[in-house]
């Protein structure tokens, strides 16, 4: 079976990726399954192609092999674009999903549900020897919910809630999370490259 290495930590984006490689028969390893851990990298850039084209090109470079990274996050337009590139890190250097987005609702208290409009962002960067990488961002419109409702997925899903829908990110199953997810429209803009592998 052929395989992908994912240069991520982050379980929930593992599970998003195995189950939106199903379909191509293919299999997702991340840095989760090396014998010996990598260092994560310093993400120092401002913005979410910066950040996952460092990500790549850091992990091809060390493992020597074709490498996806995926630089992702939430914005939200009354906070002016936060947590944005910060997301992982917007209440704490701990990583903390609930911290997280209990600092976001405490921030957003008293906004109008008019007012509440979001949006998930994914940039996923390829990096393969000898070759230009690509680069290609996808998005999900949504709005911010009052408080979290749903247990599926990860990071933000249980406060955001996709457009046209009147569930929450969380109270989807995975396959259906990724019909219409900021990480399943990044993917179909790469999809030449992943039929190749
Ligand atoms: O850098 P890696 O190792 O991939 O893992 P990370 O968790 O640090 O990932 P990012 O730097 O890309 O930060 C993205 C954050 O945005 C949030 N996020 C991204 N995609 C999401 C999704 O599909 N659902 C909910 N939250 C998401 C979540 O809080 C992530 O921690
Ligand atoms: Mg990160």
């Amino acid at each position: 079976m052929k395989e992908i290495m994912i240069a991520t930590q982050n379980k929930g984006k593992v599970k998003d990726f195995q189950s939106l490689f199903k379909k191509y028969d293919i299999k997702v390893t991340s840095l989760l399954d090396l014998t010996e851990p990598v260092e994560e990298v310093e993400e120092t850039g401002t913005t979410f192609e910066e950040n996952a084209l460092l990500k790549a090109e850091t992990i091809a470079n060390k493992l020597n092999m074709p490498v996806l990274a995926d630089d992702s996050g939430l914005e939200i337009d009354a906070l002016e674009g936060r947590p944005g590139v910060y997301s992982a890190r917007y209440a704490g250097e701990e990583k903390n999903d609930q911290k997280n987005l209990h600092k976001v609702l405490e921030e957003l208290r008293g906004v109008p549900e008019d007012q509440r409009s979001a949006r998930f962002v994914c940039v996923l960067a390829v990096s393969r020897p000898n070759q230009d990488p690509i680069i290609r961002r996808g998005t999900c419109e949504g709005t911010i919910t009052e408080g979290p409702i749903g247990d599926n997925g990860f990071g933000y899903d249980p406060i955001f809630k996709p457009e046209n829908s009147n569930l929450t990110m969380a109270q989807l199953t995975s396959d259906q999370k990724n019909l219409i997810s900021h990480r399943g429209n990044a993917l179909k803009k790469i999809e030449d490259w992943v039929k190749n592998q």
